[in-house]
């Protein structure tokens, strides 16, 4: 036993005994079986969510006699996770109640789809208090905190959290897997409610999210995506934004560099100026150095006229000096006297120019490795790492996938002028598989053909480009088969007819074109069951 853990003759004389004697003699554990028997009951009877939650919560407080229960709700529109519905809390507190993916408890549980269990909350430094519930009361020292995902076909729907008065690992464990049996229960329940109230969940969402703090982290308007990892850089952006130090912006090919760098001078004192980008892999070498630093009249044959290069174009702003792994190195030297004295001269002129510009560069590549192979010059590298913030693959940003892909059909929807209402679950399965080596641009260009390929409003995994549908590269488990793909492909069809039809399966049968038999024998062998596809408050004649 663990110096937290309490025996029962510990708990009676500390006074805790109300809340759980109970457990200790084993009484809770029948009830809390209750709580799935009722669970169970109301779910064949075709109860909305509401009454489920309500169950749930009242199990919680009455049989589990915990302190605080908490359902929570993941919206993807918006990236953030809210409060559904709660005991323990007072409703100012539960507004307060919001996180993103990755924050706290709660965002690390639906950011890794796994439970977490600590003994003593108040110890944890994941435990950010944003409900503001845990200034008051006694005991709250005492209490131990667990939360369980509520996940369906791998997607993070949101999650049952609770506290209780700890008493010994064994129990917290098994009250955690109580939840987590109770949460896959209600978890079709749960995305049907999402899928259902989407115009409603946003605008709770959105209302909340204005009152809470998560309104007030920074993060530049037009960069979505809100993991771990990219809260790290949209820190550091903050941080060096209102500065005037060049910044080396990190990472590979379609992470979004250029996004963050145009962030940077937005964000800055220079804002009002120019935002000039210079790539300069795109600079042939022979007019590197005057496409950057411009060339005075007849400073070679073609140079009819003074030219004014990239860095004085910028001066009074920001130049963005994209791919500069690629540059020569007489033009690295150029660079780096430009970036030691803010000087330098056109190409075939005497006089030295100033100028007043910050520098913000970004390279794929590694400058340190190049460094040493000879191929980038060392005193450079020193002055543009200054302040280097690397930009994550898409692969490590988790949920971030799927809000960047809502946000995508949202813009190419609008652009081309069709509705698409959603990214089917497997679809869904299939984007968050993939490992993205192409990162946020791939991923731009993948929705972008899969909304001129949707039909009715839905984009399917077969709308989605084949790179994602081999099984060494994406993992979901489509062999290459002909066979196997007609499987995947008939097994969406039927959930997506069954959906459409609130599980009424001799609709989805006319719909898909088949008799209700033939309907039922391909469902067993998907093991679906049209119970699955009820909608709350209408019973389908089956
Ligand atoms: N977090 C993000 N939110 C929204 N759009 C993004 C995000 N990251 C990247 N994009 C989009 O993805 C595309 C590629 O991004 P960007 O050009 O900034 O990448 P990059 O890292 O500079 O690529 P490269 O190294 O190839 O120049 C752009 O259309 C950009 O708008």
């Amino acid at each position: 036993m663990t110096s937290l853990e309490l025996t029962t003759d510990d708990a009676m004389s500390k006074g805790l005994v109300d809340e759980f004697t109970h457990c200790f003699t084993g009484e809770c554990r029948v009830n809390v079986l209750q709580i799935l028997f009722r669970i169970n009951q109301v779910l064949t009877q075709n109860a909305d969510l509401a009454t489920l939650v309500s169950i749930i919560l009242d199990g919680m407080r009455q049989q589990m006699r915990m302190q605080r229960g908490v359902m929570m709700l993941y919206d993807r529109h918006s990236d953030a996770i809210f409060i559904h519905d709660s005991f323990g809390l007072t409703e100012e507190e539960r507004g307060r109640g919001i996180y993103a993916p990755g924050e706290g408890i709660t965002g690390k549980v639906v950011e890794t789809g796994k439970p977490i269990i600590i003994p003593r909350v108040i110890d944890s430094p994941d435990f950010l208090d944003r409900t503001r519930a845990h200034n008051k009361g006694r005991k709250q020292d005492k209490l131990a905190f667990f939360c369980v995902p509520i996940v369906l076909a791998q997607k993070v729907l949101g999650t049952i959290c609770a506290e209780r008065v700890y008493m010994n690992q064994r129990l917290l464990n098994q009250d955690a897997e109580l939840l987590a049996m109770v949460a896959s229960l209600i978890a079709p329940a749960v995305e049907l409610y999402l899928i259902e109230n989407v115009d409603k969940v946003r605008l709770e969402t959105e209302n909340r999210r204005l009152k809470s703090e998560l309104k007030q982290r920074f993060r530049p308007t037009n960069i979505i995506g809100n993991s771990k990892p990219m809260q790290e850089v949209y820190a550091m952006v903050h941080k060096v934004a209102s500065t005037k130090a060049t910044v080396l912006l990190l990472g590979e090919s379609g992470v979004g560099k250029e996004l963050v760098a145009s962030a940077l001078h937005y964000n800055s004192p220079v804002a009002d100026g120019p935002f000039i980008k210079a790539n300069c892999a795109a600079l042939p070498e022979a007019l590197a150095e005057s496409e950057l630093f411009g060339h005075e009249r007849g400073a070679f044959t073609s140079a009819i006229a003074t030219h004014k290069g990239y860095f004085e174009q910028a001066s009074g702003g920001t130049i963005f000096l994209d791919e500069v792994g690629e540059l020569s190195l007489p033009t690295q030297a150029k660079l780096l006297r430009v970036l030691q004295e803010r000087t330098f001269e056109r190409v075939g002129g005497a006089k030295p120019v100033k100028v007043d510009v910050r520098i913000i560069a970004a390279t794929n590549r590694n400058l340190a490795e190049m460094v040493a192979e000879g191929t980038f010059r060392e005193d450079l590298f020193y002055r543009l790492n200054v302040f280097p913030i690397t930009i994550p693959p898409l692969r490590d940003r988790g949920s971030d996938v799927i809000t960047l892909a809502d946000h995508f059909v949202t813009t190419y929807a609008a652009e081309i002028g069709k509705p698409i209402k959603r990214i089917s679950t497997p679809a869904i399965n299939m984007l968050m598989s993939y490992h993205w080596p192409g990162n946020v641009r791939e991923l731009e260009n993948v929705i972008e053909r899969s909304v001129i390929l949707a039909e009715e409003g839905v984009i399917h995994g077969y709308d989605l480009p084949p790179s994602l549908q081999t099984p060494t590269e994406t993992g979901t488990g489509f062999s290459g088969t002909l066979e196997d793909r007609v499987t995947a492909v008939e097994y969406e069809m039927i959930v997506e007819a069954l959906k459409a039809s609130n599980g009424n399966v001799g609709q989805a049968a006319t719909t898909l074109g088949l008799t209700r038999r033939m309907l039922g024998l391909r469902m067993d062998r998907h093991r679906l069951t049209y119970k699955t596809f009820r909608t709350a408050g209408l019973r389908p004649r089956n």
